[in-house]
């Protein structure tokens, strides 16, 4: 018998259910054929990890492009002050090397990256953080009216570590015990949602703090419609 539902899993309408079910299914048989995919042997969640997508200079440029924009990171959805202690920012999208990184996505997800937001880049430095938490949308709060609107429900997570961090910064998958060491170049995709399309809870992950030395990656959340007004 599975454990009862916790408070916070309560219905949630799921109206992209069945585009979030076909992009699953489209990004699963990608992933699974790809030689370089190791996935993460849990049944619970769909994890993927890719050694070697970005190069050494990749990283360094995408990192030096963080610095010149990050900002402390919204806080969302939450009154804790040490939720989410990172800085993060919005990277030109122009630049070659995103353009590279979403192209390359593209080829090992299948996905346009005009389904994706804009790539995030994000930085800690020690004691920074970013707790527990889902990347797919509570469609019953207020703030899912506007995504809603603007491409829909979160579908696959796609992070790029940018560098090894000497202590600390892993990323927990914490309902199902996985951790991610970070590691320079390393690509980390996950499926939000399960293969029936509703949003899975077994995804929650939070960044632990950084101990020693910094943490960078990229980000690009891939939607269930293309992204935009
Ligand atoms: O930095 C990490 O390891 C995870 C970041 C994350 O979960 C997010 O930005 O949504
Ligand atoms: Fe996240």
């Amino acid at each position: 018998m599975s454990p009862p539902p916790r408070q916070e899993e309560g219905h949630r309408p799921t109206p992209d259910r069945k585009a979030l079910r076909l992009i699953g299914d489209r990004v699963r048989k990608r992933l699974m054929q790809d030689p370089g995919a190791y996935r993460v042997p849990v049944d619970s969640a769909e994890i993927f990890a890719f050694a070697d997508f970005l190069d050494a200079h990749e990283c360094a440029h995408l990192m030096r492009m963080i610095d010149e924009v990050a900002l402390p990171s919204r806080i969302t959805r939450t009154a804790d002050p040490d939720f989410r202690t990172s800085y993060s920012g919005d990277i030109d999208p122009s630049d070659p090397v995103v353009r590279t990184l979403e192209r390359r996505l593209y080829d090992l997800t299948n996905i346009e990256p005009t389904w994706g937001e804009s790539v995030q880049g994000q930085r800690y430095h020690p004691g920074q953080q970013f707790k527990e938490h889902c990347d797919w949308f509570d469609t019953n709060q207020e703030y899912w009216k506007h995504e809603a609107q603007t491409g829909g429900q979160r579908s696959w997570t796609a992070m790029v570590y940018l560098n090894d961090v000497e202590a600390g910064g892993v990323t927990a998958f914490t309902r199902i015990g996985v951790t991610i060491p970070p590691q320079a170049g390393a690509l980390l995709v996950w499926n939000n949602n399960g293969p029936d399309g509703a949003v899975n809870w077994n995804t929650m992950h939070a960044a632990l703090p950084v101990e020693r030395g910094e943490k960078y990656v990229v980000t690009k959340w891939f939607r269930s419609r293309r992204w935009g007004a």
